[in-house]
């Protein structure tokens, strides 16, 4: 088992990575005051890890919610959900919640763990590798709006995550796609090295070998740690994070949640950012068909959808949580491994981009 710390003062926490750790009671009762334990999962999870997890809470008073499961349902409804689920059940503040699945499960259970009786404290126990990678780190928590993507939401700390390896083994393959895509970003936007390691290894990861998925989430969570606590309300270099988002968001926004994967958006957009850093005169075109051949090499879209106008992209990304002054702020990049965001660039090389999106 590795393990990785988020450096956050009196609120930092483990990510502990390894394979059957999600049953293991000396790893869950450290973090879990009361008695009181929410489970809150999913549809598709629960058969598969709901008794392993409630296996290493013996001692405690567990429940638990089952939501339905897709992008489409990080919504409000599945909240209240979890908040009458919660009150039924007589949860008080000590409380702990724990979030069992993939990103929507993680970033709807840490929102309701931000809000319920003004806050309780939750514990992520990511089971995808998107998840493992990215979202079950960082405190960003939230629901989706059909006006945008995470646009109701907290940023609220686990206080450990348990990314174990063993639940990937029943991960279909578009999900692990979709998970590469988010270990692809941090090397395009800070880790160069990292970035090489991914191409030479991406049959071994597309192979789900454990020895290279365990390498990736390590990296790919130290990168996500080490930004996070610079940056935690993402006030600056936080938004390096982002990079294909801008994009992204407004693919899975215009087609409908959960027809495009988050994943699979991101790497659409992190492709047109891309090709808008050439525009710029940042990249070669070179570099351009390096970046082009590793999401594809994913099993990842390299283009948006065909049937998304330059307007589609421009009415969804204006309303982006990264704007300012009402001008689009973008995460380009001036070389590989070196990203910026900005909204200075001509308007030119942003509608060639959407339109070749
Ligand atoms: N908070 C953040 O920092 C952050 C970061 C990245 C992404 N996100 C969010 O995460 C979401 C995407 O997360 P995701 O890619 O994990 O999608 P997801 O949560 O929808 O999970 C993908 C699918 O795999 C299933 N699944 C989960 N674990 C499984 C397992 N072990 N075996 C078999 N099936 C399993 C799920 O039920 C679902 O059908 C998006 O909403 C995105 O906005 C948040
Ligand atoms: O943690 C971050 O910060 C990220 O940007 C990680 C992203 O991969 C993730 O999709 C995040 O939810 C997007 O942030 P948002 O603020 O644009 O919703
Ligand atoms: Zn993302």
């Amino acid at each position: 088992m590795q393990t990785l710390n988020v450096d956050l003062g009196d609120r930092s926490y483990p990510i502990f990575i390894g394979a059957n750790i999600l049953s293991n009671q000396q790893l869950l009762a450290p973090y879990i005051k009361g008695k009181q334990v929410m489970i809150v999962t999913n549809e598709t999870v629960a058969p598969l890890y709901l008794e392993a997890l409630k296996s290493g809470l013996k001692g405690f008073k567990v429940d638990e919610v089952i939501l339905p499961d897709g992008e489409q349902y990080k919504n409000a409804d599945s909240i209240d959900m979890i908040y009458s689920a919660l009150l039924s059940k007589r949860h008080n503040r000590t409380t702990t919640l724990i979030a069992l699945g993939g990103g929507v499960v993680g970033d709807m259970c840490g929102f309701a763990a931000a809000t319920y009786q003004r806050g309780v404290e939750f514990i992520q126990v990511p089971t995808t590798l998107l998840s493992q990678v990215d979202s079950s780190v960082g405190g960003k928590t939230g629901i989706n709006h059909p006006l945008g993507k995470n646009m109701i939401g907290a940023f609220h700390q686990p206080n450990v995550v348990l990314a174990d390896t063993e639940t990937l083994t029943t991960l279909p393959e578009r999900e692990l796609s979709a998970g590469i895509a988010e270990v692809i970003k941090y090397g395009l936007i800070r880790d160069p090295e990292f970035l090489s390691w991914i191409e030479a290894d991406m049959p071994k990861l597309l192979a789900c070998d454990q020895a290279a998925l365990s390498k990736a989430i390590y990296d790919s969570c130290r990168n996500k740690a080490e930004i996070v606590a610079l940056d935690e309300k993402e006030s600056g270099c936080r938004a390096l994070l982002n990079l294909g988002h801008t994009f992204g968001h407004a693919i899975e926004a215009h087609q409908g949640y959960g027809n495009w994967l988050h994943g699979e958006a991101v790497g659409a957009g992190m492709m047109m950012a891309t090709l808008m850093s050439e525009k710029l005169g940042w990249l070669s075109s070179e570099e351009v068909g390096r970046v082009s051949q590793l999401i594809e090499s994913a099993k990842l879209p390299v283009a948006g959808p065909a049937d998304m106008s330059k307007e589609d992209f421009i009415h969804f990304m204006s309303l982006d949580k990264k704007n300012l002054d009402h001008r689009i702020r973008l995460v380009l990049l001036k070389g590989i491994g070196n990203a910026v965001i900005t909204s200075d660039y001509p308007m030119s090389a942003f509608e060639d981009t959407l339109v070749a999106g």
